[in-house]
């Protein structure tokens, strides 16, 4: 195989290898009637499978590997931050600092239960985690180095299943005491002088920076204590909001906001010992796309070559790319992707710069020679401004030919992983499901178990990364600091999921809109004050995208039970159900022998259970075996061309029937919103969430640019809240039973799914200045003296939580006046909408559409799809606006016509209409930012042009009035 070689494929079906170069059509390379793969020796993959699928194989060939290797170390860069105390309320999860028998026990007692389930599963006793569990064990000389593998040319495979055998055996003597190792090399890259990782100079820097370097108590004179101590802190805390600011909010019984600070050097210290190789736990990352005409591929390349370049040891991540549109285009787009990433990656690494997508690199407006000293990166960055220009020009071909020839040969189910040779990059793997007339897909949801079990079998990390394909990491630490919670021995055992912000990029940057202003985001005052509050009761709900996941979690199963930190149990979020769990109690109190005992008992159990995980899990004993290991991994033995072959049967059409997936486990079903869902159901079964804010944003994505889209968005999500509202999760009903659901979180997740019932009153409140001034009625009916006390009462109380809310949450008053008005402009659309559709599918069984949001790509095409629902999402708050406007103007003009009486009732209905109509000042924004474009939007014009003549001339002559006017039975009062 040449070394320079783009792509090089095997083909079940052809029975060839074929090398495509970048824009070449595949030619044979060779005809393989040997059948034994070129590529891994394997003779499985070679062989023919009668032609129904056609599982391919990808590597990508030659790499140079001079640069990378030296940026491998960038990540130990040395900023020490403050050891800080925890504060008050850090240890209502955990009590005692136990880091002795936080790994030992349990884990020890769990891998031995899980070597003889995986042994009675896969009938192979070298599995997984291994049965080298004690301390003099020989590890395979593979994992000897920090990150080196077998560099045979064959696909590693859940390469790190090595590494776990030693984390596991490793761990308990790694923590305490911590070993010390010998002063490591310094690395010195090119030019650059930076501290990688002296052991003496990481000391040295440290004590510097705690201020410590005068004479002090032997023990801190210790390097060795002083980091044990230091690796021994918690990888997290929470940050104290000030308590004149939160004392008079906490009277309301409403959130607990809580703000958190994380310490990446700590976890370093814990997981990356130099000379050790790196305990940080694996990470799978899935992109989910759909539809390359709404999201574009340089879109989704972005956000893949940013996945790629983060902050991590690459050996520890994979890429999963869900194509759920099964789009050629996006396969080539990603390949091509692949081949870019060889030379960006080592290039971000190289001159660790952010954001590492380089659409959004290069269009930094700052200056990028701040603390850049390395002479040759003005030269290195122009050249990688113009590969990265190539790279789009060979993109945006893509996508031209794509529009013209339609797809051939293209089969739906597929799994394709790319890997290049050698260890620079992380594994990237293209997956498309098999979908079918007639199954239920499921939309995401589907797609992210489709990825759920693809990743499972082949790499299965314990931990996972889900984003869409438009949110790329724009802090290439994002995962670390997940994993600072995640990986926390306090209070990582129970946290499912640490949800990031989600952030935009705001408007579109090239401006190809002129109507800036139709932008709505009323995103920073739900995180801001939400997430934040939810934080402190059980965890902020998960919102789709930028959220790092526990596999275990996903898999239905509960947090560690019993003690808040346990000695001698020996169930911790092992692989039982509930009634197993009682007995392995049972014996951890017993205490004896447990983790011998344990397994040995519990062979018969074990296989009576297989038949149960089928039926939980679906029918592929390698992802069953493989859901058994909490620690991740795969087996070492398995072979390449087995896994790819499985990968594939578990993304098959019928493979979750009669199974659990999208009931209890992965990602649920049931509601366009899965993401709301998915979260509620880990919170029912007692699991905390964590809402991490890094300073610099973990993610961003592109926010819909225009009102269409947005309100389209709006719609979608209200939509889901009602389908989840009425249907058997919801929080009204749901999850009584464990009573692991606080109070609070219910009432949190009520809210979530109810809102957009909000907008039956709301339109009659929108709609209710308008009728008084045109039919000349004060609506205000006459109330008692104590009922208008309860409403005063009422008014006062939710105007100080508002007031209070601004201040600790660190809200603007714009933003929050953004968000009222496009609370009103969502609430009497889309809300609206949602509220007719929810419940037309309720009683109906009327059934609705995912529609993907579109992502900055031009709308001209399909302008047309959305002129129905743009122009019946834009009815209701037309009318209120043209109703209100005529008000105002029939009310004046009244008034100056026929005199005034009474000046004083007239600007009180005045000011109720103005208040709506400021409300709705950006709708009205946004339609006239459609002016040029839309002939629809001239009519609305029209019409309420000629409204407001009309009815005019209605107010002279009043008698018209009661056929023309709205209807004034409306607002239910008796004027
Ligand atoms: O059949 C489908 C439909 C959508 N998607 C993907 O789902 C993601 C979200 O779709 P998008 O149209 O961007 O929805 P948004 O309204 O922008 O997304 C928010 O709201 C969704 C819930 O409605 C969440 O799933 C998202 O994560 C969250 O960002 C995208 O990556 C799509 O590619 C699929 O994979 N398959
Ligand atoms: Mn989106």
């Amino acid at each position: 195989m040449e070394a320079s070689a783009g792509l090089v494929a095997g083909s079940h079906n052809r029975n060839e290898l074929v090398v495509i170069h970048n824009h070449e059509e595949p030619k044979p390379l060779k005809n393989l009637d040997a059948q034994v793969c070129e590529i891994c020796g394997d003779e499985g993959l070679a062989m023919s499978m009668k032609g129904e699928k056609e599982p391919k194989f990808v590597l990508n060939a030659g790499l140079d590997t001079s640069v990378s290797k030296v940026m491998k170390f960038v990540h130990f860069s040395m900023h020490f931050l403050e050891g800080s105390p925890r504060v008050e309320g850090d240890d209502d999860e955990e009590d005692i600092d136990d880091i002795e028998h936080e790994f030992k026990i349990d884990e020890e007692q769990n891998k031995n239960k899980q070597l003889h389930v995986a042994d009675l599963l896969h009938g192979k006793m070298s599995y997984g985690r291994g049965p080298e569990t004690d301390e003099n064990s020989q590890f395979p000389p593979v994992i000897a180095g920090v990150r080196s593998r077998p560099v045979s040319g064959e696909f590693p495979v859940g390469g790190y299943g090595h590494g776990e055998q030693m984390l596991s055996s490793s761990l308990h003597k790694r923590v305490h005491p911590y070993p010390v190792s010998e002063p490591g090399k310094l690395e010195v890259q090119d030019g650059m002088k930076r501290k990688e990782g002296g052991w003496k100079e990481r000391m040295d820097d440290w004590k510097y920076q705690q201020g410590n370097l005068g004479p002090e108590p032997d023990d801190a004179n210790d390097p060795d204590m002083a980091l044990i101590d230091e690796a021994r802190q918690p990888l997290s805390r929470k940050v104290p909001i000030a308590s004149s600011k939160i004392n008079p909010y906490r009277m309301f019984p409403k959130w607990f906001p809580i703000d958190r600070e994380t310490y990446l050097d700590r976890l370093s210290f814990r997981y990356e010992q130099e000379g050790e190789p790196n305990m940080l736990d694996p990470v799978d990352i899935f992109v989910s796309t759909v539809d390359p005409m709404k999201e574009p591929p340089l879109v989704t390349a972005n956000t893949v070559l940013s996945i790629l370049a983060m902050d991590y040891p690459v050996d520890k991540i994979s890429c999963y790319i869900s194509d759920d549109g099964a789009s050629m285009l996006t396969f080539e787009a990603l390949s091509e992707t692949a081949e870019f990433a060889r030379k960006w990656v080592p290039f971000c690494k190289k001159f660790a710069i952010e954001p590492r997508a380089p659409e959004m690199y290069f269009t930094l407006k700052i200056d990028y020679l701040k603390d850049k000293v390395q002479p040759t990166f003005v030269k290195e960055r122009r050249a990688m401004k113009r590969e990265y220009e190539e790279f789009k020009v060979r993109i945006n071909a893509l996508v031209a030919k794509a529009s013209k020839v339609p797809p051939e040969g293209w089969i739906m189910q597929d799994v394709e992983a790319m890997m290049p040779e050698g260890n620079e990059l992380p594994r990237l793997v293209y997956v498309s499901r098999e979908k079918r007339p007639g199954f239920q897909h499921h939309k995401k949801a589907g797609a992210m178990n489709a990825l759920v079990r693809v990743s499972g079998v082949l790499t299965n990390a314990p931990f996972m990364l889900n984003l869409d394909c438009d949110h790329y990491i724009n802090n290439s630490k994002a995962v670390r600091e997940a994993m600072c919670f995640l990986m926390d021995p306090q209070i990582g055992r129970k946290v499912c999921y640490v949800q990031f912000p989600q952030r935009f990029d705001g408007i579109d940057r090239h401006d190809r809109y002129a109507n800036r202003n139709t932008v709505f985001f009323d995103v920073s005052l739900k995180e801001l004050i939400n997430m934040r509050g939810l934080d402190g009761i059980q965890g902020p709900v998960y919102v789709g995208t930028g959220c790092v996941f526990r596999r275990q979690a996903l898999y239905g199963y509960e947090p560690p039970k019993g003690p808040k930190r346990p000695k001698m149990v020996v169930c911790d979020c092992c692989p039982c159900f509930g009634r197993r769990k009682k007995k392995y109690d049972k014996h951890g109190a017993n205490g004896e022998n447990a983790s011998l005992g344990v397994g040995m008992e519990n062979d018969k159990e074990v296989l009576m259970s297989q038949m149960n995980f089928e039926k939980k899990f679906g029918q592929s004993a390698i992802f069953v075996t493989s859901t058994l290991m909490d620690q991740g991994g795969v087996p070492p033995s398995s072979s390449p061309a087995a896994l790819l072959k499985e990968a594939i049967h578990v993304i098959s059409c019928g493979y979750e029937d009669k199974t659990e997936w999208g009931l209890e486990l992965g990602w649920i079903y049931g509601s366009i919103t899965e993401d709301i869902l998915t979260g509620f159901k880990m919170h029912c079964r007692g699991w905390r969430s964590i809402y991490c804010m890094p300073k610099m944003a973990a993610f961003k994505g592109s926010a819909p640019i225009n009102l269409s889209d947005r309100l389209n968005q709006v719609l979608r999500w209200a939509l889901g809240s009602v389908e989840i509202f009425f249907s058997r999760h919801s929080p009204v009903w749901y999850g009584f039973k464990g009573g692991k659901l606080k109070f609070l979180e219910r009432f949190a997740y009520v809210n979530t799914t109810i809102y957009p019932f909000t907008s039956l009153p709301l339109l009659a409140y929108c709609l209710l200045p308008a009728i008084c001034l045109l039919t000349d009625k004060f609506i205000m009916p006459e109330i008692t003296t104590f009922a208008s006390l309860f409403f005063i009462g009422l008014f006062i109380a939710i105007f100080t939580t508002g007031i209070l809310e601004l201040r600790w949450s660190g809200v603007s008053i714009e933003e929050w006046w953004r968000n009222e008005q496009f609370w009103v402009i969502g609430g009497i659309s889309a809300h609206l909408f949602a509220v007719v559709q929810g419940l037309l599918k309720v009683l109906a069984g009327v059934n609705t559409n995912f529609t993907v949001t579109s992502k900055a790509s031009d709308d001209e095409e399909f302008g047309e799809l959305y002129t129905f629902k743009w122009t019946t999402l834009l009815i209701p708050p037309t009318t209120v606006l043209i109703v209100n406007l005529v008000g105002v103007v029939a009310g004046v003009s009244d008034a100056i016509n026929n005199g005034t009486q009474a000046w004083g009732p007239l600007f009180g209905k005045l000011f109720f209409a103005f208040w709506v109509i400021v409300h709705l000042y950006p709708f009205l924004k946004g339609l006239m930012g459609r002016q040029n474009r839309t002939p629809t939007i001239v009519v609305i014009w029209s019409v309420l042009l000629a409204s407001i003549f009309s009815l005019l001339w209605v107010r002279i002559d009043p008698f018209v009035m009661k056929t023309k006017g709205p209807n004034t039975s409306m607002c239910g009062i008796n004027c």
